[in-house]
């Protein structure tokens, strides 16, 4: 997958978030956004995703030689964010029945072989209503990770995780960024220290006027 940001720029109301952004993203390199919190990481991470449109510029993917189109790039990319749920109604085990309906696992990776490498195996009867935080974060996590995808997005993926749960978290991202083009938001360091490149939103805010 390879992304190329021409003169990206995003407005609400009459607040500019952040304007002329030129950049690429491409396979086999991870990327960080940093910036304090309310600088636009997560605008432009659900931009990248297609969930949000920009306001002015150019936003172009290409997967294996070819165009892709804004419609189809969820096909492509897992991601996962603090806003986003999981369903709440359904058992561990129905929970990844549901998702890999839509969504294969990456190198046919089993249910069962998933809720091992989230380390929830006593879990799976659960519903998903009565895990704790930390647990829901690791299913998250666990579902984006071992989704089959090039593009993996992760905004603030280490929400609620114990010290442990980082240690699984970085163990678990790096064994899988071979080859993919990963996008972490984030302003925590151990969130994105295995991150080859870093783009800062804030060097793209527009100064205000005197
Ligand atoms: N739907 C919206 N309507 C209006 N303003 C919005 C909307 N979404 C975000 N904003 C504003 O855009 C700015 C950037 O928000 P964003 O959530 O992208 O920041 P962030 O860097 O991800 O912050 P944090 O680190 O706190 O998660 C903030 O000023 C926020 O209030």
């Amino acid at each position: 997958m390879l992304i190329n940001l021409k003169d990206l720029g995003k407005r609400y109301n009459y607040e500019w978030i952040f304007r002329n952004l030129t950049y690429t993203f491409e396979s086999g390199t991870s990327y960080a956004i940093l910036g304090h919190n309310g600088s636009g990481k997560s605008t432009l991470l659900t931009i990248i995703a297609g969930h949000n449109l920009a306001s002015e510029g150019k936003l172009d993917y290409t997967f294996a030689g070819k165009p892709v189109v804004a419609d189809e790039v969820y096909r492509h990319l897992s991601l996962t964010a603090p806003y986003l749920e999981v369903v709440e109604e359904f058992t561990l085990l129905e929970m990844l029945d549901f998702h890999t309906r839509f969504k294969p696992l990456r190198q046919n990776l089993s249910t069962s072989g998933l809720i091992d490498r989230m380390g929830l195996q006593r879990s799976k009867n659960k519903f998903v209503k009565d895990f704790s935080s930390g647990m829901k974060q690791r299913l998250k996590l666990g579902l984006a990770i071992y989704s089959s995808s090039s593009m993996l997005l992760l905004d603030e993926p280490t929400t609620n995780l114990d010290q442990e749960g980082v240690a699984w978290y970085q163990e678990h991202v790096t064994q899988n960024k071979e080859g993919r083009l990963i996008i972490v938001g984030s302003n925590i360091q151990h969130e994105y220290s295995f991150c080859d490149q870093q783009l800062r939103i804030s060097d793209y805010h527009v100064l205000p006027r005197k």
